[in-house]
C-alpha cells in the first residue's frame, strides 16, 4: 500500500491479541467492516508468550504430580528437549499465518504495522519497511494493545537484563539456578514449570507474607506447602535490594533485604504488568499517555466525549485474563454494531466483570476461583457465611491418588442464599471451576443447586459436601 493512502472502515482495532480479534469478529457479524492492526504476531501475547506456552511447560509438572500419587507408577526422566519442542508446536513456531488467515476469513482487513491514534477516528500505521498508512473509522476505534511486564526500579535490575514472562515462556534451556521475583500468578506458574523441568535451585522472593495474595489465604498456603515438598524455596517478607551481573547473560547475584546474597544463572521478574499505551498517540485525543484507558461497561472510553473510542482486554486494566478480555470484546463488538444500527443495546451488556472473573492458576495444586473471596465479600458489606471442606476427604479425590490434598471454600450471601464466590485448591480442579462460575453468575439459589447431583465417585462430589456442610 502506498504511503499516506487513506482507508475507511466502520471499525479499526489496534492490537490483534485475543481481545482485538474477538472485537473484529463480533463487529463484522453485526454487519460492519473492520480492519485490525498488529505489529508483532496476530494472536497476541497470549498465544506466543503467555497462556499457551506457559501451560505447555506446566503440563509435565501436572502429570508428574499425578503419577507420583499413584503407588506402582513411576515417571521416567523428563525429556526437556521434547517438552520444549511441544511448546514450540503449541505456539505455532512463532508463525501467525493461521491466525492471519482466520482474520481474513471473518472477513476483516489485516494490517501489519504499528498503530497510533492520530486525532479522533484516525489511526496512523507504520509498517516494518517504514511505510505509512492512514486509516479512518466511521464508527469506532478499539484499543486492544494488551500489557507489558513491569520491571521495578531495583538498582542493577534493568541492567542485568532479567527474564520477564516473555523470555521464560520462550526459553530454549532450563537454568540450573533461578531466582523469581514476585509471588503472583506468573511467579508461581513459572517457578514450578522451571523447577519441574530441571532447575536445581529455585528461589521465589515474595515481598509480602504469602503467595497469590489476592486469592483466599489457604490457596497460597497450600501452594507454598507443595513448593516446599518439591524443594522450591519460598522467601516471604523478602525484598530484592540490588542486582549484579557483570557479564551479560552470565551469573547474576541477587542482594536481599534479609540473608546472604543469592547467586543464580537467571532471574525472572514477575511483578505485574502495565497497560500497553506508550506511544499509542493517546495525547492526540486528549487522554493521558502511559495509563490504562478507563472504560464504562460497554467498553467505551469514559473520557472521550462523542464516544468513538473503546478499549478491551489488558489495556483497560480491568481484569488481566484472556477469557475476560474476549468477553469484553464480544460485548464491545456487539455494542458498536448495535449503536451503528441505532438499536437499543442488548441486555446483559453491563455485566462485564461484575461478578468477579473466574481464574485458574495452573500449578500443582491448581488454584481455581470465581467471584468474591471472603475478604472482598465482607468488605463490600455482604452478610457472609463461609463453608470450607477438605477436598482430600471426597471419595473421588481419594481414588485419584495417595496424599491428594486440597480445600474448597464457598462464600454464601446469607440474605439471598446464593454463592458470591467459590475457590477450589487441589490437583486437577480446573475443570470443576466452570460449574462454580455458572452457579455464581447465574445466582442459582442454594436450595435449587442442591438438586444438581454430582456423579459418584468424582471430585465434583465436593459440591454435595459443601452444601451438606452448609446445612442442606
Ligand atoms: C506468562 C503469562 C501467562 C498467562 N496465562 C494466562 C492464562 O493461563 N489464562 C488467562 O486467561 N490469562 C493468562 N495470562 C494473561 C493473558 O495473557 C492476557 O490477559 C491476554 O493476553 C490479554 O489479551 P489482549 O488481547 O488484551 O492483549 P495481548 O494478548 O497482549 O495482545 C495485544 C496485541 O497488541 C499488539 N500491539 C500492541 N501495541 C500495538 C500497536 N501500537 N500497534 C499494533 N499492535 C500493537 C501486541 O503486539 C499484541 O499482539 C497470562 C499472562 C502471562 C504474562
Ligand atoms: N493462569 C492465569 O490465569 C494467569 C497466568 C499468568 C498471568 N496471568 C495474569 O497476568 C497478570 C500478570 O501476572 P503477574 O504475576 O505478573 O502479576 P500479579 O499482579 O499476579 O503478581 C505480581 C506480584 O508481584 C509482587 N510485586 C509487585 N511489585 C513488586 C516489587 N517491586 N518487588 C517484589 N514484588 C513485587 C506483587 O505483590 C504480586 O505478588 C495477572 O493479573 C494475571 O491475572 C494469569
Amino acid at each position: 500500500m502506498e504511503a499516506g493512502v487513506a482507508d475507511e472502515f466502520d471499525v479499526i482495532v489496534i492490537g490483534a491479541g485475543p481481545a482485538g480479534e474477538n472485537v473484529v469478529d463480533r463487529a463484522v457479524r453485526g454487519g460492519l467492516t473492520a480492519a485490525i492492526v498488529e505489529d508483532r504476531l496476530a494472536g497476541g501475547e497470549c498465544s506466543y508468550w503467555a497462556c499457551v506456552p506457559s501451560k505447555a511447560l506446566l503440563r509435565p509438572v501436572d502429570l508428574a504430580g499425578e503419577v507420583a500419587r499413584v503407588p506402582g507408577l513411576s515417571l521416567g526422566e523428563v525429556d526437556v528437549a521434547k517438552v520444549l519442542a511441544r511448546r514450540d508446536e503449541a505456539v505455532s513456531n512463532f508463525d501467525d499465518a493461521g491466525q492471519v488467515r482466520w482474520i481474513e476469513s471473518v472477513p476483516a482487513e489485516f494490517v501489519r504495522g504499528r498503530g497510533r491514534l492520530d486525532g479522533p477516528r484516525r489511526v496512523r500505521v507504520t509498517t516494518a519497511d517504514g511505510g505509512e498508512r492512514v486509516l479512518t473509522a466511521r464508527q469506532a476505534v478499539v484499543l486492544a494493545t494488551g500489557s507489558t511486564a513491569v520491571v521495578p526500579p531495583v538498582p542493577g535490575l534493568a541492567e542485568a537484563s532479567p527474564w520477564t514472562s516473555h523470555e521464560v515462556t520462550a526459553t530454549t534451556a532450563v537454568p540450573e539456578r533461578l531466582v523469581v521475583l514476585g509471588g503472583g500468578v506468573v511467579a508461581c506458574e513459572m517457578a514450578q514449570a522451571m523447577h519441574g523441568l530441571g532447575t536445581r535451585q529455585t528461589t521465589v522472593l515474595v515481598r509480602g507474607g504469602r503467595l497469590l495474595n489476592r486469592m483466599e489465604p489457604f490457596a497460597g498456603d497450600l501452594l507454598a506447602e507443595s513448593f516446599a515438598d518439591s524443594g522450591i524455596d519460598v522467601r516471604t517478607h523478602t525484598d530484592l535490594v540490588r542486582v549484579e551481573r557483570p557479564e551479560p547473560g552470565g551469573k547474576v547475584t541477587a542482594h536481599l533485604s534479609d540473608g546472604p546474597p543469592l547467586e543464580a544463572d537467571e532471574l525472572l521478574v514477575a511483578t505485574g504488568r502495565r497497560a500497553a499505551t506508550r506511544d499509542l498517540g493517546l495525547g492526540s485525543v486528549g487522554l493521558p499517555d502511559d495509563a490504562p484507558v478507563e472504560v464504562d461497561d460497554s467498553m467505551r472510553a469514559t473520557a472521550i466525549a462523542d464516544g468513538w473510542l473503546y478499549a478491551v482486554g489488558d489495556v483497560n486494566g480491568r481484569v488481566l485474563l484472556t477469557h475476560m478480555g474476549k468477553y469484553q470484546a464480544r460485548v464491545c463488538g456487539d455494542v458498536i454494531a448495535a449503536r451503528a444500527r441505532g438499536d437499543e443495546l442488548p441486555t446483559m451488556r453491563d455485566l462485564a466483570g461484575g461478578y468477579g472473573a473466574p481464574q485458574v492458576v495452573f500449578t500443582d495444586p491448581q488454584v481455581c476461583a470465581v467471584g468474591r473471596t471472603e475478604a472482598v465479600a465482607r468488605a463490600e458489606g455482604f452478610r457472609v457465611r463461609v463453608v470450607d471442606y477438605d477436598m482430600g476427604a471426597v471419595t473421588g479425590a481419594y481414588l485419584l491418588g495417595d496424599g491428594y490434598r486440597g480445600k474448597a471454600r464457598a462464600v454464601v450471601d446469607e440474605d439471598r442464599k446464593v454463592l458470591l464466590g467459590v475457590t477450589f485448591v487441589s490437583p486437577g480442579a480446573a475443570e470443576l471451576l466452570h460449574a462454580a462460575t455458572i452457579a455464581v453468575t447465574a445466582e442459582v439459589p442454594l436450595d435449587r443447586l442442591w438438586h444438581a447431583v454430582p456423579s459418584f465417585p468424582t471430585v465434583s462430589e465436593i459440591w454435595l459436601r459443601l452444601l451438606e456442610a452448609y446445612g442442606l
